[in-house]
């Protein structure tokens, strides 16, 4: 196994050019199922996630190539309806095959997905969702079992918590179903105005896109499309909260910054300079210990996101005062705080809330850490470039499930990281 390691203290500078979002090229990937023939999909970061999904998709009968960036799914040979746990327990998007393999086959059988272990995350909203379009679901040996006789019928779906992958599953199985579907709370975070745009450019005929309510008229057929993965939004969060901790002037060229409103907000009011352009950010920055501490509260988008609340809190950890960091979208989203306290952190943890008292002209120091989870790894290592000496992330394989290229990138801008044998 390869752990991390960080030598810290380097201010960042230079260009860090942002990758496709793992968490739309997951959706638009398994969207290929519903539709024979060649599907083009451009943009597509190559990581752990997407090469797993690749690997379920062929294990139900496609076949697939990549060239760059762009990936060429042939949905022809789909004719098999069950997803192993083998592939499924590592990846919580798993799950999106449900929605398409019940729109072809009228039947699917999936392991109940794996993931990021930050909370139970069950999929009830799915499979309720599902059971309003008329599909049968039983749970047993730890398999999500779903059939239906003939085609799904469309009916309305109340979300009680916009789900992301809940509103992407439904959107695809309400895409071929008979009459109209309405999805009420729905999600709105980009990735899902991603993938409308795939599904109508299949033929799909989908309203409401980037709203919180969708109307899916259903259609018989959709035929494959050529597509453009938006670029990683948490990506492109996660290197702006790593120049603002670290120090320096950094370009983060392609990307979106009109998907991160409330990144730019706070580091603004935590006194980072952030200039926006229209597929870049330009972060300056001193040190950690000359910012301010600034509150977050996690909301669905276009709130601050789940997915960068534990780089933040690295940012809030070397800073001067108290930050109160408010996770609400999972109840177990807080595995850093442990690491980054080896790190010299003061934080206290009071059930979903983190008390973040900043360092101030202390800076944090390098340890030997491990990674939990996907965002968890890279807060640690923004800690580790903010902080003073050696700093050893291990279990990396956390991070390559989200992050294209993350040595060569940071290398790249001047910081002092490579991978080691453990
Ligand atoms: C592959 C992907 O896109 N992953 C993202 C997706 O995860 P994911 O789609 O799993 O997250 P959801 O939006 O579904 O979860 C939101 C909340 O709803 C709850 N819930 C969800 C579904 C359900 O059936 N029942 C239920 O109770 C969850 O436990 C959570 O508290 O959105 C999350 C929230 O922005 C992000 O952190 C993940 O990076
Ligand atoms: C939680 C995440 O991923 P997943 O939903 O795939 O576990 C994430 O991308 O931060």
């Amino acid at each position: 196994m390869e752990k991390l390691v960080i030598e810290g203290g380097n201010l960042l500078h230079g260009e860090v050019r942002i990758s496709g979002a793992k968490n739309a090229a997951l959706p638009l990937i398994a969207a290929s199922l519903l539709a024979p023939g060649i599907h083009v999909l451009h943009n597509v970061p190559d990581l752990r996630d997407t090469r797993t999904i690749l690997r379920l998709l062929e294990s139900l009968g496609l076949s697939w190539e990549r060239e760059g960036s762009t990936l060429r799914i042939d949905g022809s040979g789909l004719r098999y309806s069950e997803a192993s746990y083998e592939l499924v327990k590592t990846m919580r998007a798993s799950v999106l095959v449900l929605g398409p393999l019940l729109a072809r086959l009228g039947r699917a059988k999936v392991s109940l997905p794996g993931g990021c272990a930050i909370g139970a995350r069950p999929i009830n909203f799915h499979l309720m969702g599902f059971e309003q379009l008329g599909v049968t679901c039983d749970l047993a040996h730890g398999y999500v079992d779903a059939h239906i006789e003939g085609r799904m019928q469309g009916g309305t779906v109340y979300f009680d918590i916009p789900s992301v992958t809940g509103t992407e599953n439904l959107l695809m199985a309400a895409a071929l179903a008979k009459g109209t579907t309405v999805i009420k709370n729905a999600a709105r975070e980009p990735e899902i105005g991603n993938l409308v745009n795939m599904l109508n450019a299949m033929g799909a005929d989908i309203e409401g896109r980037d709203s919180e309510r969708l109307t899916i008229h259903g259609v018989e057929n959709l035929t494959a499309a050529e597509s453009t993965i938006i670029p990683d939004r948490i990506e492109a969060g996660t290197y702006a909260i790593a120049i603002a901790a670290a120090g320096g002037d950094a370009v983060i060229s392609n990307c979106n910054p009109g998907h991160l409103p409330s990144l730019v907000e706070k580091l603004r009011s935590a006194g980072v300079e952030v200039e926006v352009g229209d597929d870049f950010l330009h972060v300056a920055s001193d040190r950690a210990r000359t910012i301010r501490p600034v509150n977050i509260t996690t909301m669905p988008y276009p709130g601050y996101p789940t997915d960068l609340q534990a780089q933040f809190m690295a940012l809030m950890a070397g800073c001067k005062g108290l930050s109160v960091i408010h996770e609400t979208i999972f109840e177990n989203r807080f595995m850093h705080v442990a690491e980054l306290k080896r790190m010299g952190a003061d934080i206290q943890i009071d059930g979903r809330v983190a008390m973040v008292k900043g360092l101030g002209d202390v800076p944090l120091t390098g340890a030997q850490v491990m990674a939990t989870d996907l965002r968890a790894s890279s807060s640690l290592v923004i800690a580790g470039l903010a902080a003073e000496g050696r700093t050893e992330i291990s279990r990396i394989y956390h991070l390559e499930r989200g992050y294209e290229d993350l040595v060569g990138k940071l290398t790249a801008v001047g910081a002092r990281v490579w991978k080691e044998d453990e």
